[in-house]
């Protein structure tokens, strides 16, 4: 019998291994340790004269604009998606709470790649949210995994939306992939970003792309997101109200031989002191499905520039060698 890994257990292969795993206790802090305090070279600030696509959902050249932001900026943000922003709000309330020690609640799984912490703690769900809220909220977590759930369902509609959109911007056919190989590989990242004493010291999400096709991220109306853009710098995504932000990950990335960029983003700190709280819904492809630079999309004379990785493979990969990934598949 054969049995299905899934990105959880995939994930559980390299637990995280860190001096401190518990997050500090932001509610009591009245300064930011050392151990929190990063480099002045960087000050955060970002070019405010570009501005990070948004695309209509609706609009007949979506499919164009989708392809050209991949392309362009690695993201995008997207209106018109057709999730419900109420349960959105909901969603970012139960964020708030504060499930300390639990399964599920932590540091951000990139923490260890880094020399200092992030102001950050984060709430990861892979498959389904009863067993970590049972365990958080024993007699009253219905209304929680009920908000997750339908979050996941609507989540998953439309990123097949716009893998569909992406992938016709690129002239490719589902057929011309081998994706029939189990359900796409799935992750919902809770963020919470507390109010930092001294915000220009102290770092929300350290840089990276991520693992996923692509992600979806929901980032209510406090600015905190960036993405690196060669030649420009870090640009600011601001909130656009009712968006979502919309990111190329590392497997899009493979699959177009870095036609369109896994984008390199972070997260710093809001200067007003507000508490920030993002959901990120990764969207990946079967864990046991191979990915590779697809040949129809290479020009004449274009090498393939990575060789064939499993999704698992290249999770474990990334969780080894978080700078360089795509550096060590590369052919
Ligand atoms: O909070 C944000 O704006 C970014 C979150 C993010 O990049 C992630 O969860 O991977
Ligand atoms: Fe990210």
């Amino acid at each position: 019998m054969t049995t299905t890994t899934t990105l959880a257990q995939v994930y559980r292969e390299h637990p995280i291994h860190l001096r401190d795993i518990i997050p500090l206790d932001f509610n009591s802090i009245r300064s930011v340790p050392d151990s929190h305090v990063w480099p002045i070279s960087d000050d955060f600030s970002s070019d405010h004269q570009l501005m990070v696509p948004i695309i209509d959902l609706k609009d007949p050249n979506a499919v164009k604009l989708a392809g050209h932001a991949c392309k362009t900026w690695g993201a995008f943000q997207v209106i018109n998606h057709g999730i419900h922003l109420n349960l959105l709000e909901e969603t970012k309330m139960k964020a708030l709470r504060e499930p300390a020690g639990a399964t599920g609640y932590g540091l951000a799984r990139i923490s260890p790649f880094f020399p200092k912490y992030m102001w950050h703690e984060g709430f990861t769900i892979m498959d389904s949210p009863t067993d970590h809220a049972r365990a958080l909220w024993p007699t009253d977590n219905a209304r929680f995994c009920d908000v997750i759930e339908r979050y996941q369902k609507q989540m998953k509609v439309l990123a097949e939306k716009l893998t569909d959109l992406i992938l016709e911007s690129l002239a490719i056919f589902r057929e011309d992939l081998n994706w029939d190989v189990g359900s796409p590989s799935t992750a919902l990242q809770l963020n919470s970003y507390p109010p930092c004493p001294n915000p220009n010291r102290a770092m929300g999400l350290a840089p990276h792309t991520d693992t996923s096709f692509l992600t979806i991220l929901y980032q209510g109306s406090i600015s905190g997101l960036q993405i690196f853009k060669q030649g420009a710098g870090w640009i600011s995504m601001l909130p656009v109200t009712g968006a979502l932000v919309v990111n190329v990950g590392d497997l899009l990335h493979i699959l177009t031989n870095a036609r369109f960029p896994s984008v390199l983003h972070r997260a710093v700190l809001n200067q007003e002191g507000s508490h920030r709280v993002s959901v990120a819904y990764f969207y990946g492809l079967p864990i046991e499905c191979s990915v590779s630079p697809l040949l129809k999309l290479l020009d004449s004379g274009e090498n393939p520039r990575y060789r064939p990785v499993t999704v698992k493979e290249y999770v474990d990969i990334k969780s080894k060698y978080f700078e360089e990934p795509l550096t060590s598949i590369r052919i």
